[in-house]
């Protein structure tokens, strides 16, 4: 069997890693999270992505900046088709990015998001890094950048895992090394892996039925002593304060508990973690999450109450984020 390029590098890094408890479980999760079966368009963006020209070697890549950017001499025709091609994995929501002169506006400023955690992390340098619900892989290239001697991005959408791989092919070898995508989700990470120094989880929380179970996977991820990156919605109030919304919150499905910070550390603690801390907490705003070129879709804007922008179309708080950083015990 030839493996792809993307699959190979990843098998290599977790030999590298010594991941091999999770290693013999690969082939099953690759073969499950890109399933032609259960995603349609997944050729499509299989097909985008190989279609991307060759590079030259000569690139400047910068991945600690607010702009992901790599800069190549491409000919016009070379940068009209790399955007045809790229504007196939859309919507991308996660980012910016300007991959040889394209400039991919996406739908959130992520490096909004990374500037509100980036001040507060233990320093990134040599450590191995876990990204989960990393959608396109934007922060796990910041984190990358800040130094990160294996950053892993899990995600179990393939979609985000194509776009990842769209970044990797402009990005090259000798940055792209340390960065890889696995598409699956928390979940699927092996019981009691105690591997990672620093394991972030931002914009998953909510999404989850079971917000302790969430965060005792995420502390059995992390070694003794490791640093968690919480980020998540959160509502005012004291430590008993928790909104369950109904069908939908800000129009998305799939939302659970919204906590307020103070309770949060209070869940925090409750699962065993020490050195719980708020770091920031800011409403979201309309610059930061809005429809582009490259996310055509509606956005925050649309899923606000028209009359009252401190409320959701169904009368809820409207979106307010906080960053949390803890540490599982040494
Ligand atoms: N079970 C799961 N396990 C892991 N990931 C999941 C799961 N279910 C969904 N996801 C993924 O979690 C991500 C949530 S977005 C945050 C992106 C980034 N972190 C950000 O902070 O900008 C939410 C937001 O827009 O803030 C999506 O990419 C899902 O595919």
């Amino acid at each position: 069997m030839v493996l792809p390029d993307d699959h190979r590098r990843l098998y290599q890094a977790f030999l590298d890693q010594g991941l091999t408890t999770w290693l013999k479980d690969l082939p099953e999760q690759l073969a499950r999270g890109l399933d032609r079966q259960r995603y349609g368009d997944l050729p499509m963006w299989e097909k985008a992505v190989a279609k991307l020209p060759p590079l030259p070697e000569a690139r400047t890549v910068e991945l600690d900046a607010d702009t992901l950017s790599v800069t190549l001499d491409l000919s016009a025709s070379q940068r009209r088709q790399c955007e045809s091609l790229l504007k196939k994995l859309a919507p991308w929501r996660k980012g910016p990015f300007e991959l040889g002169g394209v400039f991919i506006d996406t739908e959130w400023r992520s490096d909004w998001k990374w500037q509100r955690v980036a001040p507060h992390l233990a320093p990134l340098a040599y450590r191995k890094v876990l990204d989960v619900g990393g959608g396109s892989g934007y922060h796990a290239w910041r984190m990358a950048g800040a130094g990160a001697a294996f950053v892993l991005v899990i995600d179990p959408s393939p979609r985000f895992y194509w776009q990842f791989q769209a970044v990797r092919h402009f990005v090259g070898n000798a940055d792209g090394e340390r960065t890889h995508f696995l598409p699956v989700g928390i979940e699927d990470v092996p019981e009691n892996l105690g591997f990672f120094d620093t394991v972030f989880s931002m914009g998953v929380l909510y999404h989850r039925p079971s917000p302790l179970e969430h965060l005792l996977q995420l502390k059995a991820a992390l070694t003794p002593g490791g640093e968690l990156v919480l980020e998540t919605l959160v509502v005012e109030g004291d430590e008993h304060t928790v909104l369950l919304p109904g069908e939908r919150y800000a129009a998305m499905p799939n939302v659970y508990f919204l906590p307020s910070s103070k309770a949060l550390c209070h869940w925090l603690e409750r699962v065993g973690f020490i050195n719980v801390r708020v770091v920031d907490e800011a409403p979201t705003t309309l610059d930061e999450q809005r429809s582009t070129e490259w996310m055509t879709f509606q956005s925050l804007a649309d899923f606000l109450d028209p009359n009252d922008s401190s409320r959701t179309l169904e009368g809820y708080p409207a979106p307010r984020r906080a960053v949390f950083i803890a540490n599982r015990p040494g």
